[in-house]
């Protein structure tokens, strides 16, 4: 299966946006009960994520998350114990540790957010236990607490908790939020800059940023007809009985490498306009 290339926020407290939300093509929505919520509305907000995804029809499209507040909270807590069970999914902020996750109620696949620097430096020992479904980063959170402002650096966060996910056997990571709603040249740079760390779709914040990162990730024409070609020689090849696979130019390509390009095909198929 194709990891989702774009996941949507929308604010818990906002529940007239939550069926825009649905509808707006993300392949995952996350109803946020935590930054994105005033503490005075946190109450009715996680009241909003549970009448909606009471209300929703089983195995709708898009899936749908819920970001609860930080489980070593009560808060945190009884969010969990409220929309555990009905959410598609739930994301967890500030995962620091391992030991933070273990003895969670409920069964619902758990997403990690790392957004410090001891969640980053905890990446491996998160992305391996075995409630964790996926991790990302939490880059608004991250820059607040180490004042780093250029992208370079925080590359080298997300090299970390690129290797955490893949050596766990996780689905890529997706990049973190790009804070400024109108700044579509920004969002598809630092996109195109992520997919080429092997970060893989993009959280929003806004509907008009899905477009922008559907985008960036979607295959360019001449990588489609790379790997068009590696598909084919491969089939080729597989017709043929042969074993090795070689390209017209005379260059040899192995099982990951058509196994790559079959993905890419895919991926090019899924996200064509
Ligand atoms: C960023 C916003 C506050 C902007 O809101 P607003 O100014 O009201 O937007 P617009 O007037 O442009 O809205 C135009 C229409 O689009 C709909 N809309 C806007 N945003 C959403 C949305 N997120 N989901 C669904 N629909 C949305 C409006 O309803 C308008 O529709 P219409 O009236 O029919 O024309 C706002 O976009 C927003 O609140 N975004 C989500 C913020 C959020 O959830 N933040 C938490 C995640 S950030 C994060 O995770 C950081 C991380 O933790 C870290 O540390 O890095
Ligand atoms: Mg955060």
């Amino acid at each position: 299966m194709i990891a989702p290339v774009t996941w949507l926020y929308v604010p818990g407290d906002r529940p007239e946006r939550f069926a825009k939300a649905a509808a707006s093509g993300a392949d995952v929505v996350i109803i946020d009960l935590e930054d994105a919520v005033a503490p005075a509305g946190k109450d009715a907000a996680r009241a909003n994520a549970v009448a909606y995804l009471r209300g929703r029809e089983a195995a709708a499209e898009p899936r749908i998350h819920v970001r609860v507040n930080d489980v070593a909270t009560d808060r945190g807590r009884a969010d969990l114990a409220a929309v555990g069970e009905l959410a598609d999914a739930v994301r967890l902020p500030k995962v620091e540790s391992a030991a933070a996750l273990d003895g969670l109620p409920g069964a619902a696949p758990l997403y990690a957010l790392l957004e410090s620097a001891a969640g980053i430096v905890e990446a491996r020992a998160v992305a391996a236990h075995p409630r964790v479904a996926g991790v990302a980063l939490g880059e608004q959170d991250l820059a607040a607490e180490l004042s780093i402002t250029d992208e370079s650096a925080v590359n080298h966060l997300r090299l970390q908790v690129v290797l955490a996910a893949a050596a766990a056997g996780l689905p890529p990571v997706p990049m973190s939020v790009h804070p400024d709603v109108k700044d579509e040249d920004g969002l598809l740079a630092s996109c195109r800059a992520g997919r080429a760390l092997g970060l893989f779709g993009r959280t929003a914040i806004h509907p008009r940023q899905l477009p922008v990162i559907r985008r960036a990730f979607r295959p360019g024409e001449e990588e489609r007809a790379r790997a068009a070609e590696i598909v084919q020689a491969a089939e080729a090849a597989e017709r043929a009985g042969a074993g090795a696979v070689a390209l017209p130019d005379g260059r040899f390509v192995d099982a990951p490498i058509v196994a790559k390009a079959r993905r890419v095909l895919d991926l090019a198929r899924r996200l064509a306009d």
